[in-house]
This record gives structure tokens, sequence and C-alpha cells, in this order.
């Protein structure tokens, strides 16, 4: 089964990047659907896609491949459109949103039509926004998450997997959508709050005197970079990740009060140690570049529901002389399956560890086969 036709709504920065890459990299015959008619024609003239469509269902007709690339808020109207509407069958929606908690639930109205929805979340972007500013190279060398529900057919995840990294370049891991929301939540959304807040608070105080803004040098610009980003994409993130990003906030404000506390009292040691922590942790912080595709080697192996299941996989991958560096069990609720994902150092390894799961009966599943053959 290949893909041979992909449908891509909304042609801005992500969508038009995604176009691009699906187009020159997976050479997909690639059509695009948007509400603005400028940004079709544009798109078309600068070839980041072969056709524009502002009506949906010509738009889709015959996808192999929907992405969805619209602001998160307008994503699962957007999906109940498309449900109505006669889609190939096997043809995978995804879309690129920067929650995934709201979508994937929106997501189930696929389930009841033959059509597989995989959630996904390219962990690289920009302040910029709209298909002028489209990049094939966006998303090298960054993770590309799937959110997949425990029901999802690997095969199409795999069949997913596999044209994402060719169009894109990135590194897709899969994971749960609530422990998405929680972690993306702590690493973007939470510090675009912070940094609009700074950049507001020292607003107000540049009102009444200039020189706020005109000593403002390379901590502050740099700290305050995503504040640039645009409004009402930010706006939409944040309502959707309500949850995850009140608790976050309650977490900061406790920071802040016991900074300040510290401060007030003349806590040097506190004070010395709020600094200390945070430069040892932040030193610790991955290399992406060099890190990514030469360190890890991973696959995921479906686990049965039963007691112990964990336990004979590290022991089989023991027995077999491989080191795990990581094992992830993504988070299981209601479903009667779960998947484990097994991270190693060495391919060799990985290799002799996938043989031995697969000789006892384990269904394992590597995205980045490809990948791996190339180094
Ligand atoms: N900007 C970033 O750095 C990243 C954004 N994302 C996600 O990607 C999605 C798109 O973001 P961007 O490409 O940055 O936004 P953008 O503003 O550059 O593009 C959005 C496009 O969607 C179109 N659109 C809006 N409503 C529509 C509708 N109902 N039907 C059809 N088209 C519609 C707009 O006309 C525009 O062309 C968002 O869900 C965002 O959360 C994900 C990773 C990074
Ligand atoms: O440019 C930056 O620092 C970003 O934060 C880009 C970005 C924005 C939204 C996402 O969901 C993922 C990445």
């Amino acid at each position: 089964m290949t893909f041979r036709k992909a449908a891509v709504l909304g042609i801005g920065l992500i969508g038009g990047s995604l176009a691009l890459g699906l187009k020159e990299k997976a050479g997909l015959e690639v059509y695009g659907f948007d509400v603005s008619e400028s940004a079709l024609k544009w798109a078309e003239s600068a070839g980041v896609i072969h056709q524009g469509h502002t009506n949906l269902e010509s738009a889709v007709a015959n996808a192999d491949l929907v992405v969805i690339a619209v602001p998160v808020g307008t994503t699962p109207r957007l999906m109940e459109q498309l449900a109505e509407l006669p889609l190939k069958s096997n043809c995978i929606v995804t879309d690129v949103g920067s929650t995934k908690g709201v979508v994937t639930k929106a997501g189930m109205v696929f389930s009841s039509r033959g059509v597989t929805f995989i959630g996904g979340h390219p962990m690289a972007g920009s302040h910029r926004s709209g298909v002028q500013a489209a990049d094939p190279h966006l998303f090298e060398n960054a993770y590309y998450v799937l959110t997949p529900h425990q029901e999802t057919s690997l095969f199409q995840v795999q069949r997913l997997s596999r044209l994402l990294e060719k169009a894109t370049g990135a590194k897709l891991v899969l994971m749960d959508p609530e422990h998405h929301d929680r972690v993306v939540g702590a690493i973007s959304h939470l510090p675009h709050v912070v940094a609009a807040a700074l950049v507001n608070q020292v607003g107000r105080y540049n009102e009444e005197n200039e020189w706020f803004f005109r000593l403002a040098a390379g901590g502050f610009r740099d700290l305050t970079r995503v504040a640039g980003s645009h409004p009402l994409m930010w706006r939409d993130i944040l309502l959707s990740n309500r949850d995850a990003v009140v608790q976050l906030l309650d977490d900061w404000i406790r920071d802040m009060q016991e900074i300040q506390s510290a401060v007030k009292h003349r806590d040097s040691e506190r004070i010395e140690w709020f600094f200390q922590n945070a430069k040892t942790l932040r030193d610790k912080l991955p290399d992406r570049k060099k890190g990514i595709l030469t360190e890890e080697y991973d696959c995921y192996v479906n686990m049965p529901d039963h007691p112990g299941e964990i336990g004979k996989v590290a022991t089989l991958v023991g027995e077999a002389g491989c080191n795990l560096s990581n094992l992830h069990v993504m988070e299981n609720r209601e479903a009667t399956q779960g998947v484990l994902r097994l991270v190693f150092r060495d391919r060799e390894e990985l290799e002799r560890a996938v043989n031995r799961l697969r000789q006892s009966g384990y269904e394992v599943f590597l995205i980045e086969e490809e990948n791996q053959e190339k180094k």
C-alpha cells in the first residue's frame, strides 16, 4: 500500500513545510486546502503544493493521507466536517497540533468510518507563521511525536511513521496523548506564558520610562524570543491544554513565591541553591544536534495486559546480553494492550533484543529501521 496523494489542510508554516517534504522528499502528489485563497495561490506558485482548493471535498478526494495543520482550536470542527466526506479506504488522517488530548478524543469520529486517525506533533517550529515561512528542513533531526490510540493498527502507525520520517528527516516517537500534553505543557506552553508575562511586565514599566526596553540586552532578548509567536495560535494551545497548563502554573507560582521569600529574608544559601540547581540541570540538557539520530536505537513492544509482562521482556533482553538504556511504558488507560518503548545505545544490541523478543512471540515494532540502515 503506497502513499500516492496527500491532502494538507491549512497551508501555513507547518502545513507548508510538511507539504514541501511530502512533495519533494517523499514524491507524493500534494493538494492543499485553506480558507485563505491568497495562501493557496502563493503555495501553488512557489511549488509548495501541486494544487490548491478552497473546497474540502475536492482537496481530500482519493487522498491516501490527510494532514490537518490548522490552529488547534479549529481542528476538532474540521475533523467533524472531514468525517462526513467520502474518504479513500485505508486513508490515514493525522494532525500536527501542539496539544494531543483533545484532538485524539475528537479523532474517535473516524473510527466508525473505517478511517485511521493518528495524532501527531512535530516538535520544531518557529515564531513565524504563514506559508511564506515554510521550510522543508524545519523538522530535520527534531522529534516528531505520534499519539496512536491503543486500538490503532500498528501497521498503519508504521506506514505513517516511515512516510513522515522520509518527508521530514525527524525522529518519530510514540507517546500517550495525556503524557504528551503534560511534557509539552512544561517545556513549551509554560515557557511561552512566562516569556509573554516578562515582556508584558517590563512593557508596563517601559511606558513610564523607555530605558527599560532600551537596555534590554542579551538575556532578556534570548529568554523572551518566543513571546514574538502568533497570539491566536497560543490562545488556542492554552485553551486546548487547559488542565495541564493550570497545574503547571500552580507549580510556577509556588516556585516564584519561594524565591521571593528567599530574597525577602536574605536567605543567601537558598538563593545560591536556586541558581546552582538550575545550572547543574541546564548543563545536562541533551544536545539536540549531536544526540538524537546517532545515539538512540529504540523499538516498541506490544504488551498483553498480564501481570509480570514487563519483567519477562526485561529478562529476555538481559539474557540476550543487551543493556537497556531506557524503558518507557506508554500509559495504558482502559485498553487491554499497552506498548513498551525500549531504548538502547547500541544498534547491535537493539537487533539482538528484537530477535530474541520476536522468537519468544512478542510483536515488536521498529519505527526507525530505515533510518538506522543509513548509518
Ligand atoms: N508554529 C509552530 O512553531 C508550530 C505549530 N504547530 C501546530 O501547527 C498548527 C498550524 O500552525 P502554523 O502552521 O504555525 O500556523 P499558520 O498560521 O502558519 O497556518 C495555519 C493555516 O491554517 C489556515 N486555516 C485556519 N483555519 C482554517 C480552516 N478552518 N480551514 C482551513 N484552513 C484554515 C490559515 O489560513 C493558515 O494558512 C497549529 O495547530 C499549531 O499548534 C506545531 C508545531 C510547531
Ligand atoms: O521556536 C520555538 O522555540 C518554538 O517553541 C516552536 C514550537 C512552537 C509550537 C510547538 O508546538 C512546537 C514548537
